[in-house]
């Protein structure tokens, strides 16, 4: 007890506390009763120094401003520099555009196409993980370099979308965030609903609120028609008769557009994409994951039609498809209501973005083994009813006229692209597989 007494501090800093039991001690004891409190005094203190520089060193640092933001979704300072500085147009009369899905394989090219000619581009990606995520991480490296800054969030967060709109005036949307695979719907069909329907009408309440109101640009699919047998696909043909459920969300989209033209005066452009193929793809795509098994010497399986044909898609190249993308930003007319409310009627289209001449996957196949120099296992399958269509055949007379789209690659030549990425981006060749 007394050596705790004794070790005290004084109350008040400079003066000592008199310490009446000392008085009758002999002058000897007193002064060895000094000592041993000086000592237990310097090694209590050097006890807590010690303790003190312990906690002190492992305690981590306080969070500085990029932590901050990567622990807060809706940012800081920080973050909100970011945003402003990654949306703002570099040229004059340039657009500031939101693309949803940026670090998916549509999104990352169309990102970085918009820069490279000028305009703002902000990304917002949730990273989920249907298929590799450090894909979309490399991707997302990749749009780094080009200045597109990705928020990581869900067209689902209404609170984050609208923060976005706080922070930036943006002029167009593209949207292009979604659950995409045809053949995955039937395993995780929710997830179609949640992003292709939930998201989508989550992104279109925002933007019909926004004042002014951005003109939205978004991703259909050519998997609309469905079990349609007319060819080529054209945009007046039927389209309620979808094989998928993914397609049933995709179509779901195409109407929900339509209300959301029809009472705020959104401008809406959809585009049906046709089976889009090439460098820094989707490897849930079998022109990917056949190229993947052929070099691993798996066996893949080619579908065909109960008559005995080999089923077939109007195969489109990315660069193609960014071309159809950037035509349809630059030539939509503006939304013409405000703040909720339609000021008079507005633009909705709908365009085929394909490549229109169909290719049977078994050519595909024959493409892929000459280019990898490699046979493939084949392994002939009847098609599976699991939402997969026979064939798709784009009519693209609309976009050709309407856009000035005209796509210029061959499934050929496409695939030799396609190839010489995927094996320097597989080999970890970062150098030659970046942009
Ligand atoms: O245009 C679209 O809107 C869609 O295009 C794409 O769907 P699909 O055209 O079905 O592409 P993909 O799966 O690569 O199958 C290609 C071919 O290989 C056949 N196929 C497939 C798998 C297999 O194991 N064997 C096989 O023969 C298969 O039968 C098919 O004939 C997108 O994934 C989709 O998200 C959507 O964007």
């Amino acid at each position: 007890m007394s050596s705790l007494l004794d070790t005290t501090p004084p109350s008040t800093p400079g003066k000592l506390k008199p310490d009446k039991s000392a008085t009758y001690l002999h002058p000897h004891h007193r002064s060895l009763r000094l000592h041993s409190s000086l000592s237990k005094l310097t090694f209590y203190s050097f006890l807590f120094l010690i303790l003190f520089l312990f906690f002190f060193l492992l305690s981590p640092p306080s969070p500085s401003p990029p932590r901050q933001v990567e622990t807060d979704p809706l940012g800081g300072p920080l973050w909100e520099k970011k945003v402003v500085k990654s949306a703002r147009p570099k040229v004059r009369a340039g657009l500031t555009v939101l693309v949803t899905g940026a670090a998916g394989f549509v999104g990352t090219h169309v990102s970085v196409a918009l820069k490279r000619r000028g305009d703002g581009v902000l990304g917002l990606d949730n990273f989920n993980h249907y298929y590799d995520t450090s894909l979309k991480r490399a991707r997302q490296k990749v749009l780094e370099r080009s200045g597109v800054f990705i928020v990581e969030g869900d067209i689902n967060d209404m609170v984050l979308l609208k923060k976005l709109f706080d922070v930036v005036l943006f002029t167009h949307v593209m949207q292009l965030a979604a659950q995409a695979g045809v053949r995955y719907a039937m395993q995780n069909p929710k997830s179609y609903v949640h992003s292709n329907i939930g998201g989508f009408v989550n992104l279109l309440e925002v933007c019909k609120s926004a004042n002014p109101q951005p003109v939205v640009v978004w991703a259909s699919s050519s998997s609309v028609y469905g079990l349609n047998t007319k060819v080529p696909f054209s945009e007046k043909d039927r389209t309620d008769q979808p094989a998928s459920l993914y397609a049933a969300t995709k179509k779901a989209g195409e109407e929900i557009a339509h209300t959301y033209n029809h009472i705020y005066g959104l401008s809406i452009t959809g585009l049906r994409f046709f089976t889009v193929y090439g460098p820094w793809g989707r490897p849930d795509m079998a022109y990917f994951f056949f190229t993947k098994d052929i070099l691993k010497g798996k066996e893949i399986g080619v579908f065909e039609t109960a008559d005995g044909r080999s089923v077939a898609r109007d195969f489109t190249y990315i660069d193609d498809i960014v071309k159809g993308c950037l035509v349809a930003l630059d030539t939509a007319k503006k939304s013409t209501g405000s703040g909720g409310k339609k000021r008079g009627p507005a633009q909705l289209r709908v365009f085929n973005l394909g490549n229109t001449s169909p290719v049977p996957v078994s050519r595909l196949v024959g493409i892929l083994e000459r280019l990898l120099k490699k046979k493939a296992k084949k392994k002939v399958l009847p098609l599976p009813r699991n939402g997969d269509v026979e064939f798709t055949h784009a009519n693209i007379s609309f976009a050709q006229r309407e856009l000035g789209y005209k796509p210029t690659t061959d499934l050929e030549t496409g695939l030799k692209k396609f190839v010489r990425w995927y094996l320097s981006y597989y080999s970890g060749s970062k150098k030659k597989s970046s942009w």
